[in-house]
């Protein structure tokens, strides 16, 4: 067990959910309930629009704020996207990219996912770089060198000093939103290969550095279990982030392993 190298980090991803109204209404039902103390770092990720809302209300809470996507060019005539300039300036620290919605509903590419990879890097922020295999892919054994590649491709050009500020989000595609949660020992093999993959591109100090997470049907019951994997290092939440017991109630059981 590695974790004193790196930080457990718990992240809620919202997706296209909870209006500017409704983000203050969970900032205020989850004062009531936050532990006091919490080892692991906490954020959540919200719908651009509602960013400067969710800065605010949770800045007491000690939550950071995420986006859930970014574009990769500085500035310019791209009518309808956001820089990492302009999320920085907003207060947001980490930067979902690469979610397997956004590779399958808006053509986001390996190509593109490193180009926001550097985007968010290069403007001081921390992307959550999503990775994860499809069911038909899983059936056909491929996982491992599917993965592999997205993480290879990802971090193509990424200094290793740059390194320890990326979080690897492995995130099966069949467990998103399902209900259907890959069993601990799957999920703790991947993020054990994801770790295997990045030893060997930097080198086992900054592998043991990085935080990788599982996302995927992630929720109270099975919390525990896949963050007492040595290789996962926290979650992305999605459906359970939306509900401030479940989340606390994860949080909680992050602390328990961190
Ligand atoms: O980013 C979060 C993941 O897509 C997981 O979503 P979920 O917890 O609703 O399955």
């Amino acid at each position: 067990m590695n974790r004193r190298y790196r930080k457990t980090v718990i992240a809620g991803n919202w997706k296209m959910n909870m209006t500017a109204t409704e983000t203050k209404k969970f900032a205020e039902e989850l004062k009531k309930i936050m532990p006091r103390a919490k080892w692991c770092d906490t954020l959540i990720c919200v719908p651009a629009c509602n960013i400067s809302v969710a800065v605010k209300a949770f800045k007491d809470l000690r939550i950071s704020v995420g986006a859930e996507n970014v574009y990769f060019e500085e500035k310019g005539a791209y009518t309808g996207e956001i820089s990492a300039s302009m999320l920085k300036d907003l207060g947001v620290k980490y930067v979902i990219v690469g979610h397997s919605e956004r590779r399958q509903y808006f053509c986001e590419t390996d190509a593109s996912v490193n180009k926001k990879v550097h985007a968010v890097l290069e403007a001081g922020m921390s992307p959550i770089i999503c990775v994860g295999e499809s069911l038909e892919q899983r059936e056909s054994g491929i996982t491992g060198e599917w993965v592999t590649l997205q993480v290879k491709s990802a971090l193509h050009g990424v200094p290793a000093e740059k390194l320890r500020r990326c979080i690897i989000a492995y995130e099966p595609i069949w467990a998103i939103g399902t209900g259907k949660t890959a069993t601990s020992e799957q999920a703790g093999e991947v993020c054990s290969s994801i770790r295997a993959t990045i030893r060997a591109l930097y080198g086992a100090r900054v592998a043991r550095s990085v935080t990788i997470q599982y996302g995927g049907s992630m929720n109270p019951k099975n919390a525990a279990e896949l963050l007492a994997q040595p290789d996962i290092d926290g979650g992305l939440i999605g459906g359970a982030s939306l509900k401030p017991d479940q989340f606390v109630e994860i949080i909680n059981a992050a602390n328990q392993e961190a």
